[in-house]
């Protein structure tokens, strides 16, 4: 196959993982199905994986953050558009935390872009002497969690790169389906590439010209939609050449992507979350990938990008290029477990919360899984909303049982599973005097590799719980995201081992339920306006296995 080539280096790290990963399950667990062993299509995206996601042990590892900011009026502006953009992306630090950077200019013809990227967090990567040097009236900035490429500074972003036209700069979330085989048409087209970065290949593309022509310089609109006819999904991007930015959202809206009116400061005593409003006209625009920064950088939610909706964004305003339809008028597939777990719970989707649709998913989690118990608790932080809503429809009292330490962060790079597993429980302390004695019932988001919650049952019975029942607000987790999303391999997620009931045998809980696909969905389209409309809709293949799209090689 063409790709054990390119990537014969990740496949030997790969293997190791995976036969380390079969001899512990052959050792732990009599469950083992010999099943496990094929070797199916759905583990290879993860050869272009990082060799570091080897050591991350819970949840799923989050995706890209993209931000842009333009100043309106009169340039030279006052508004400081890198710092906005720097706030911008710390409002969106949960989104991935490997590396970050900003390209800034003042928007002349061919004008200089000034760029700043590096690894780590925003507040390591850039100090006032790197802000100074990020000069301008427009810019765009990236916060990565890699997907295609290693994590390494070569593959920053936004990438940069000097066209015929002037220079050009990508900001990419998501992950493109059929990446190889764009790759292989770009190459055979006279293209050298520089790393084996999706999002690289993304900013390549649009420096060929399009199948029409052009007539009068870089027709950029034409190029974006020439991509976006060669690439059906996964991406938000935000691209700056010139004077301008376009905000671009893949067709079936995989990934989020909104946008912000900057105001005058006059207008903030009214401010509101809900769509835009008219006080004040804009001292600028904002676009990104979620609106909870938007308040604490002036900015006011507009409105969404709309799947296939290429947007103009310059110093007179924003407008709509066109909307590129989806093949086969397929529905559109929106990231369900941005709703369940990635985004930040102030940030809104489809005109609605986040916080609020968990609340939803835990009030049909008790319609689905009730149990009589005395508490309704969760595990801090992303089960908490889910467990109020468990608590307001059950009736029975919500309190919290468990407290997290902020300052442990990640649990990898532990050198056995016994530590390991302890770093789990190193993140939190119990409450005994909430939990002794009490039948609990424990909310938490998803169960992924299922290090999680088995550390914490102990905890709590430690503590002296009479009882503890798991309740999980999302449908079991089966199938691998190839979509920016790192989801463990089919193999290590615990649902495909171990059916709840023996699930709940595995951590030591009193009962384990899930939420069902079908809950789920409801609960995510209860409040959308328009949700009888035939496009509406939602990915859901890490619990279904139906992809909106093959994965092509
Ligand atoms: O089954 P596992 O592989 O152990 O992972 C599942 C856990 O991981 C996530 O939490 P995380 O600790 O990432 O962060 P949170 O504070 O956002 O909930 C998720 O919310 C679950 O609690
Ligand atoms: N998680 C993402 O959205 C990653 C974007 C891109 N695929 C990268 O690896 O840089
Ligand atoms: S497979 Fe899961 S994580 Fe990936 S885009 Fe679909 S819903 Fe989101
Ligand atoms: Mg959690």
């Amino acid at each position: 196959m063409i790709v054990c080539a390119l990537v014969s280096e990740r496949t030997r790290k790969y293997t190791v993982r995976r036969s380390r990963w079969l001899t512990r399950t052959r050792d732990h667990s009599s469950h083992f199905s010999p099943l496990l062993f094929r070797l199916s299509l759905d583990y290879l995206p993860t050869l272009f994986r990082d060799a570091t996601t080897e050591y991350y042990t819970t949840g799923l590892t989050h995706e890209c953050g993209v931000f842009g900011c333009i100043a309106t009026g009169e340039w030279p502006s006052q508004i400081d558009v890198a710092q906005v953009i720097t706030l911008g992306l710390v409002a969106l630090q949960h989104r991935g935390q490997e590396s970050a950077g900003i390209v800034t200019t003042a928007g002349e013809e061919r004008g200089r872009f000034f760029v700043h990227k590096g690894m780590g967090l925003i507040n390591n990567v850039f100090n006032d002497e790197s802000m100074k040097k990020l000069k301008g009236n427009l810019g765009i900035g990236h916060t990565r969690y890699s997907t295609s490429a290693a994590s390494e500074e070569v593959n920053c972003q936004p990438f940069v790169v000097h066209t015929a036209h002037g220079p050009l700069a990508v900001a990419h979330n998501g992950e493109l389906v059929n990446c190889s085989a764009l790759r292989r048409w770009v190459l055979a087209r006279g293209v050298g590439l520089s790393t084996l970065s999706d999002s690289e290949l993304i900013t390549q593309s649009l420096c060929l010209n399009p199948p029409d022509g052009e007539l009068d310089g870089a027709d950029w609109p034409a190029r974006i939609k020439h991509l976006m006819q060669l690439a059906p999904l996964s991406y938000s991007l935000v691209i700056m050449f010139g004077d301008k930015i376009y905000g671009v959202r893949d067709p079936y809206g995989n990934r989020p992507l909104c946008i912000g009116k900057i105001l005058p400061l006059a207008s903030h005593n009214t401010s509101t979350l809900t769509n835009g409003g008219t006080s004040g006209d804009a001292e600028g625009w904002v676009i990104s990938s979620e609106s909870c920064g938007f308040l604490s950088i002036g900015a006011r939610y507009e409105r969404e990008v709309l799947p296939g909706e290429i947007v103009e964004m310059t110093r007179e305003g924003v407008r709509t290029v066109c909307i590129v339809d989806r093949p086969d008028n397929k529905p559109q597939a929106f990231c369900i477990f941005e709703y369940v777990y990635f985004a930040r719970s102030d940030s809104i989707f489809e005109g609605q919360m986040v916080y609020s649709v968990r609340m939803q998913c835990g009030r049909m989690l008790a319609r689905e899984t009730y149990v009589e118990a005395d508490l309704v608790s969760s595990v801090p932080e992303s089960g908490t909303a889910a467990a109020h809503g468990f608590a307001q429809e059950s009736g029975i009292p919500f309190g919290e049982v468990l407290c997290k330490n902020r300052y442990v962060g990640r649990t990898f790079i532990q050198p056995s599973t016994r530590l390991r597993q302890l770093g789990v429980a190193k993140k939190f302390g119990a409450l005994s005097e909430n939990v002794k004695g009490r039948r609990i019932i424990l909310i938490d988001d998803s169960i992924v590799r299922g290090n999680t919650i088995g550390p914490i049952i102990k905890l709590l019975r430690d503590a002296g719980a009479k009882e503890v029942h798991i309740r999980i607000a999302s449908p079991p987790l089966k199938h691998p995201c190839y979509m920016g999303i790192n989801i463990p391999t089919s193999e290590e997620l615990i649902a495909n081992k171990l059916s709840p009931p023996l699930l709940a045998k595995h951590v030591g809980a009193d009962s384990l339920e899930y939420l069902s696909v079908d809950g789920l969905v409801q609960a995510v389209r209860q409040n959308i306006a328009n949700k009888e409309d035939a496009n509406i809709g939602h990915c859901t293949a890490c619990l279904t296995g139906e992809y909106p799209e093959k994965l092509q090689w």
